[in-house]
């Protein structure tokens, strides 16, 4: 029967003992065989514990997940199988070579001594660490040890890629080469991915999909180009001189724009548009049509707090029908 590359989660919840956190609430969704997916949130909204869970590490407290077509809970060897994991902060022996691991990993999978030399050799290549093939891990780079927890996590060909927060703290140029790698793997191998960011442009960039999840639940899920249909591409922020101009011009806007696309934080107002450039004359013309004067004004891309503030403004806005 051929491997079914899929991740199947149903109302998934995880409450640790200590401190009573519900880590994860309810949390439901479903990965296609091939598919990129992006679990994006800020730190501490429960990403860790999913994949912990996914990958067999910890037990939900509730619901239920299957992953290559085989039960978290019931079938935990036969998961562990198909799946490769870079987790965060793996402890290793800093006195092995890169090589060294690769060969030792392969043959925890159960290599043959030759194949799994052959094998090292394939990966310090395709991660780019050839030349530190013979370098203490002790001495390698932030950088080069993520590349080297990749390669570590293809040894055994996986079906299914678990990767938490793979580039958080790497600069610019290794952030490429792994976003690189994980597309080629996806896009040649066919590889399943299931990736953990804090940065909304990383999700955008790689994923086919992206569930946002903030506090143990997910507030939403779609494209990029959905979610960000949804949110507005451009953010246009306004500062006042007083409360009582920042209240006057929400109130102009709000009748504008849409109720949920305008939000007031004291004196200042965020206005999520499609079309920055154009909608940003659009607004100053109409306030300085009404008097109102504007202190500073600035268009840029949105953060992942101003989604997170988008989102949860949607929902009051469904809820209490502003
Ligand atoms: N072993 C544990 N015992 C008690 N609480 C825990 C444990 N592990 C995680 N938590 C708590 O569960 C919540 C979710 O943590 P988790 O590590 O899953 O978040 P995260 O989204 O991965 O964050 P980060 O981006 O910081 O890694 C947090 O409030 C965290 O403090």
């Amino acid at each position: 029967m051929a491997v079914n590359g899929s991740i199947e989660v149903k109302n998934l919840s995880k409450t640790f003992k200590k401190g009573n956190v519900k880590a994860v609430r309810d949390v439901s969704f479903s990965v296609k065989e091939g598919e990129f997916f992006a679990f994006l949130g800020p730190n501490g909204a429960g990403k860790s514990t999913t994949v912990q869970i996914l990958t067999t590490l910890i037990n939900a407290t509730g619901g239920e997940a299957a992953v290559a077509g085989h039960d978290v809970i019931r079938e935990p060897e036969k998961v562990r199988r198909y799946i490769g994991v870079a987790l965060q902060e793996t402890g290793v022996d800093p006195d092995l070579t890169g090589r060294e691991l690769i060969e030792l990993q392969a043959n925890i999978f159960g290599f043959s001594k030759d194949r799994a030399k052959e094998r090292a050799v394939e990966l310090l290549e395709i991660v780019q660490l050839t030349e530190a093939a013979e370098r203490r891990i002790g001495n390698y780079s932030g950088g080069m040890r993520r590349r080297l927890d990749l390669a570590l996590t293809l040894v055994n060909e996986p079906k299914i890629l678990f990767l938490d927060e793979p580039t958080t703290g790497l600069d610019p140029s290794n952030r490429m080469a792994i976003w690189k790698e994980l597309q080629r793997l996806n896009e040649e191998k066919g590889t399943t991915i299931f990736l953990t960011t804090q940065y909304l442009e990383e999700a955008d960039s790689l994923a086919h999909r992206i569930s946002i999840i903030n506090h143990g639940e997910i507030v939403a899920t779609g494209t990029p180009k959905e979610l960000k249909a949804q949110i507005g591409s451009d953010l246009v922020t306004l500062r006042f001189i007083s409360d009582g101009d920042s209240e006057a011009a929400e109130g102009i806007l709000k009748h504008q724009m849409g109720a949920s696309e305008v939000i007031r934080q004291s004196e200042k107002l965020t206005v999520y548009v499609k079309d920055g450039a154009k909608q940003l004359l659009e607004i100053v013309r109409i306030l300085d049509g009404e008097g109102i004067e504007i202190e500073t004004v600035n268009l840029s891309s949105p953060t992942l707090d101003d989604i997170f503030l988008k989102i949860t403004n949607d929902q009051e806005v469904e809820t209490h029908g502003e």
